[in-house]
């Protein structure tokens, strides 16, 4: 296919705001509409830069990804999930929005929300370990988000505090969405269409981006003996999260890999002393070997350790605690 820009169509599209009024907006956008600013960060296939856009002056960060480099390291399955998924996902405050994409001849262009402050992890290292009510607020905050996620239909597949990332309010936007799984639309699927193994919508994981093993220390038991990410793959990495906030390390860290991995397999993990007895409790109940069995998340939101959490919309409008 002919990659090269067929011009910035300026294609202008009505739509009905809130007040019933229709207007008309230019959705086209291109790199001229933006002036770049400093390098937020690097990815293996990705520079993430952040930029003003001239016409408004909305902050946001910009995801730039080489063609040539994409398809060379044969991702472009990869790059396809991460617009599809971030397409689904567009109505929560905690997960990082997709405002528009764009190209050029050389380059594929996420317009996203700016998360000015960094990631969790970096936060994490910097104070060791977070207290009670911390641990409580972004854990929250973090659940919030994956509870919604999971209703659209998205597993992450990948969630660690790396990719939590923090805005200007130290509010969380959870990113990272290229090795989501997208489950088949119930909808769909229940027009009587009939699955053809081996199909894209019969979850099998036989193609690449579903064979996706997850970080080594927070990838569920049963991602490693080979069978599919399900919703409770999400909460096991959950619980590792929980864990880590309070005790400054993941459950499950070895010299290598393998060895974590054999630890997970075995729920070889143990709990320092002075770990919180309610966050123990909830911990114990997601790091479960059968998915089946562990918590799931409206149970995590009554546990005892979210005790006086308010959730929903309260829960992204008050300042986080502060981190101490
Ligand atoms: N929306 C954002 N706002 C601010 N910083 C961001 C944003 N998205 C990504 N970053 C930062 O940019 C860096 C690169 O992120 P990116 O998602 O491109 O690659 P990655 O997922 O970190 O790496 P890899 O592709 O190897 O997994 C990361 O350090 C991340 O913290
Ligand atoms: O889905 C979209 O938003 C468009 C649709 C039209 C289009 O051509 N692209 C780019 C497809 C693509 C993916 C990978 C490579 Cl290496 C090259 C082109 C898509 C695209 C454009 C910019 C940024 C990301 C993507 Cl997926």
């Amino acid at each position: 296919e002919d990659w090269r820009e067929r011009g910035a169509a300026v294609g202008a599209r009505q739509e009905v705001d809130s007040n019933g009024q229709v207007q008309t907006r230019n959705v086209k956008k291109g790199v001229k509409d933006f002036n770049f600013g400093r390098t937020l960060g690097e990815g293996s296939y990705s520079t993430v830069l952040a930029a003003t856009d001239r016409q408004n002056q909305k902050e946001y960060a910009i995801k730039v990804l080489d063609k040539r480099h994409i398809i060379k390291e044969k991702k472009v399955k990869y790059v396809n999930i991460e617009r599809d998924t971030l397409n689904r996902l567009t109505e929560h405050p905690g997960i990082v929005r997709l405002y528009y994409t764009f190209q050029d001849e050389r380059s594929l262009y996420f317009v996203l929300d700016l998360a000015s402050s960094g990631e969790l992890l970096g936060v994490l290292k910097k104070l060791g370990s977070f207290d009670i009510e911390c641990t409580q607020f972004y854990g929250a905050q973090i659940l919030d988000s994956v509870a919604y996620m999971h209703s659209r239909g998205i597993i992450h597949r990948d969630l660690k505090p790396e990719n939590v990332l923090l805005d200007r309010n130290m509010h969380t936007k959870i990113t990272d969405f290229g090795t989501a799984k997208i489950l088949p639309d119930p909808a769909a699927s229940g027009s009587g269409l009939d699955v053809v193994p081996g199909s894209p919508i019969d979850g099998a994981d036989n193609d690449r981006a579903n064979s996706f093993v997850g970080t080594a220390e927070y990838v569920s038991p049963e991602l490693l003996n080979r069978s599919n990410a399900c919703k409770a793959s999400d909460l096991w990495a959950f619980g590792c999260i929980i864990y880590q906030l309070l005790a400054g390390r993941p459950p499950f860290k070895a010299a290598n890999e393998y060895l974590t991995f054999q630890k997970i397999l075995s729920l070889k993990y143990s709990f320092p002393d002075g770990f919180p007895p309610a966050a123990r409790d909830l911990v114990e109940r997601l790091l479960v070997l059968e998915p089946a069995n562990r918590l799931p998340i409206e149970h995590i939101k009554n546990h005892e350790f979210f005790d006086g959490v308010q959730w929903g919309r309260g829960l992204w409008r008050h300042n986080p605690p502060r981190l101490k």
